[in-house]
């Protein structure tokens, strides 16, 4: 059995810089066409100059002959001007603005600490130049039960924030809980949507702590419950246009993950498009796998969506245990077992 699909692009990806950058771009670059591309190095991305050079480094990085093309954003501070959004926009190459509360998650300590006190005035330039802000969901404050983060965050940040400012755009990325899938409907459409991981639909809590600690299927916002994990599953394969891939493919080295105080972050690039489709095909919704893969992000950007295709084959492959490179070892989502569906260039 086969599915022909337009190309897919992710709207959430990490690539690293350096080394790492070297070894993981190919993975994506293989069957996705763009990427919106994440600012969270070390340090940040937070000036259109700084996002110019990332992206001539990502390009340099592409296998010969790649027509991947990665799509930038500028990591929002407390002391982000609205001048450098106009430099984002005339840039051509800067397609969001992310915000990270300060310290939610990996590389987030420049983040932002008031979003109402610090940036309405950026805000508002967005708005002028059409520049969606693509958001970490979750509040930093210590008290707060991990589990509970998103949703405290949508009722303390992300509600009010849509309700003063309506005609911003917004993306809650990696969204992971039924109240993320609630409000993001109860929003106006093409105005509020939401990326969607494959670790948030196929995976729920349980497998942090399945026959022991799981490093590797730790990333933030945190897994959550089933009863999250069917809410979200139920939202992607309804065909709504709200929702759309962003696998938050996020490499840290092997001894990073696996130690005292591992990162936050699931590199899944290798073996997206594969959980995909098993997400769609489990719910008998494979016919709305292409609109969630590969139209609802271009037309929420008001980008065209691409016109080359891919299949994805019924032909079960094992993933790797990990993959190595120059100074250490990344483990894949799903390392070692077995998935159904192997995507090819047509
Ligand atoms: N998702 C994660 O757990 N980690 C991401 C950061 C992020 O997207 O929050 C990373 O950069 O490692
Ligand atoms: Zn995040
Ligand atoms: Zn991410």
């Amino acid at each position: 059995m086969e599915l022909q699909l337009t190309r897919p692009d992710d709207w959430h990806l990490h690539l690293r810089d350096g080394q790492l950058l070297q070894s993981v771009v190919h993975h994506s670059a293989k069957h996705f066409g763009r990427a919106i591309v994440m600012p969270n190095l070390k340090p940040p991305v937070t000036t259109t100059a700084t996002a110019v050079a990332y992206r001539e480094s990502i390009l340099k990085a592409l296998p010969a002959g790649s027509a991947f093309n990665p799509l930038m954003t500028l990591y929002l501070t407390d002391n982000t001007s609205p001048e450098e959004i106009k430099l984002a926009r005339q840039s051509g190459v800067v397609y969001g603005v992310k915000l990270y509360p300060a310290g939610a998650t990996t590389n987030s300590q420049d983040g932002v600490t008031d979003i109402f006190g610090r940036c309405l005035p950026v805000l508002e330039e967005m708005i002028e130049h059409n520049m969606p802000l693509l958001v970490h969901g979750e509040v930093t404050d210590p008290v707060v039960d991990t589990f509970d983060r998103e949703k405290v965050f949508i009722e303390t940040v992300l509600g009010p924030l849509v309700e003063r400012l309506p005609n911003l755009r917004v993306v809650m990325e990696h969204i992971t809980t039924s109240d993320a899938v609630r409000f993001v409907e109860s929003c106006r459409e093409g105005f509020v949507a939401a990326t969607v991981t494959p670790q948030h639909l196929l995976l729920n809590r349980n497998a942090l702590f399945q026959g022991g600690l799981r490093p590797h299927n730790y990333c933030l916002p945190v897994l959550k419950r089933e009863t999250h994990r069917q809410a979200i599953v139920s939202a992607v394969t309804s065909g709504s246009k709200r929702f759309f891939l962003g696998t938050d493919s996020a490499p840290h080295e092997r001894q990073k993950k696996e130690c005292s105080c591992g990162c936050a972050g699931i590199y899944s690039a290798p073996v997206a498009l594969s959980l995909y489709a098993k997400v769609f095909e489990e719910a008998g919704a494979l016919d709305k796998l292409e609109a969630f893969s590969s139209f609802n992000g271009p037309d929420f950007y008001g980008l065209p969506r691409n016109s080359s295709k891919i299949i994805l084959r019924k032909n079960p492959w094992r993933v790797p245990d990990s993959y190595s490179f120059a100074s250490g070892e990344i483990i894949p989502m799903f390392a070692g077992e077995t998935l159904d569906w192997l995507p090819f260039n047509n």
